[in-house]
């Protein structure tokens, strides 16, 4: 019998990826990779704002063009993808996750906090009552020890997730963290248990593969490594990765290839790599996603990105708290010119 796939693969440079090019998807991008990605057999496709549905704020940043739509055109263009949405609760709400499931999504994916899993009960509820699959999402997993992680997960097997997720937001876990976690959620769950990447640290790539040996079966990547901060796990490299380790994904390696150089790096104002400020994300334990915010405001007042990124993880600052970007380079821009002024 042939295994079609031992790991599952959701690509998410339709989500992640709208962080690093400022929430800017048109519909036409959205249906050349989401076509792309189905004629290569990824089967699932994370389609919404980078911070889920409903994101598109000032708070977050705007969205070029309404997430039901890119997610519309996604599903029109799949024949076997399953696209799937992010919702953070209280970012996204109830009616947003029922205008998606109305449009053809299949999956949902609930994201909080790590130690914040009881706010995802009536989504996680809802989202099975409308039929979808739902993943519960535990966002900057560095933050808690694994018997914090196994608690929260509990939490969320419990509300009536069918997979949760270990997502290092920060890109901040190393190898022996992700194992311990991912094994941690092994013995303790009896749901599927998954892992999503940030590759600040160089480590997305290592750490996916101590996950996959540890039991998680579902796993994310961004193709071109099109996520927040330095991105994912690199999706073609990945398949082609576990291809060599005879781990079936199911994934056309060669089309993946394709897609990646042909469709994709031309979507990107510039490669994704690792810079001195995605380092500092990893390094410090910072949201991938405050990257842009960050050196926005370093421009604005004058400083290194670098010193507001090392700040934000001093004060432990978590996704929702992107106001606080502002604050601290304010306070870092005051704190020079008094000392200046002395
Ligand atoms: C809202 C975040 O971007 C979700 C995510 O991909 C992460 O925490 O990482
Ligand atoms: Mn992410």
């Amino acid at each position: 019998m042939t295994r079609e796939r031992d790991i599952v693969i959701t690509e998410v440079a339709l989500r992640d990826g709208s962080h690093a090019i400022a929430h800017q998807y048109t519909v036409d991008q959205v249906i050349s990779v989401a076509r792309a990605l189905d004629e290569a057999n990824v089967p699932y496709i994370e389609v919404s704002h980078g911070d889920g549905l409903a994101g598109s704020s000032l708070q977050y940043g705007l969205s070029r063009t309404n997430e039901m739509e890119l997610i519309e055109a996604a599903v029109s263009v799949c024949k076997q993808a399953r696209i799937a949405v992010l919702l953070l609760p209280g970012v996204g709400t109830m009616q947003e996750l029922k205008q998606a499931a109305g449009l053809g999504v299949k999956m949902a994916r609930i994201a909080t906090h790590v130690t914040e899993a009881d706010i995802s009960a009536q989504h996680i509820a809802l989202a099975k009552e409308l039929g979808l699959e739902t993943v519960g999402f535990l966002m900057m997993a560095h933050m808690a020890p694994p018997e914090k992680l196994v608690e929260q997960a509990k939490l969320m097997e419990s509300y009536g997730a069918d997979t949760v997720y270990v997502v290092d937001s920060a890109g901040a876990l190393l190898p022996h963290e992700v194992r311990e976690r991912v094994r941690a959620l092994r013995q303790n769950l009896r749901v599927n248990v998954g892992f999503h990447a940030h590759n600040n640290l160089s480590l997305a790539m290592a750490n996916t593969l101590v996950a996959i040996e540890e039991g998680a079966t579902r796993i994310d990547g961004s193709v071109r490594c099109l996520g927040a901060g330095a991105g994912n796990a690199q999706t073609e490299v990945l398949v082609a990765v576990l291809d060599r380790m005879n781990i079936q994904t199911g994934v056309n390696v060669y089309k993946m290839m394709d897609l990646a150089e042909e469709i994709v790096a031309p979507i990107l104002q510039k490669p994704q790599e690792i810079t001195r400020d995605s380092l500092v994300l990893g390094y410090a334990g910072v949201y991938s996603s405050f990257l842009l915010h960050a050196q926005r405001a370093a421009k604005q007042f004058g400083l290194d990105a670098r010193d507001i990124l090392i700040e934000l993880g001093k004060r432990k600052v978590v996704g929702g708290q992107e106001d606080m970007i502002v604050d601290v380079a304010a306070a870092i821009s005051h704190d020079k010119t008094s000392v200046s002024v002395r």
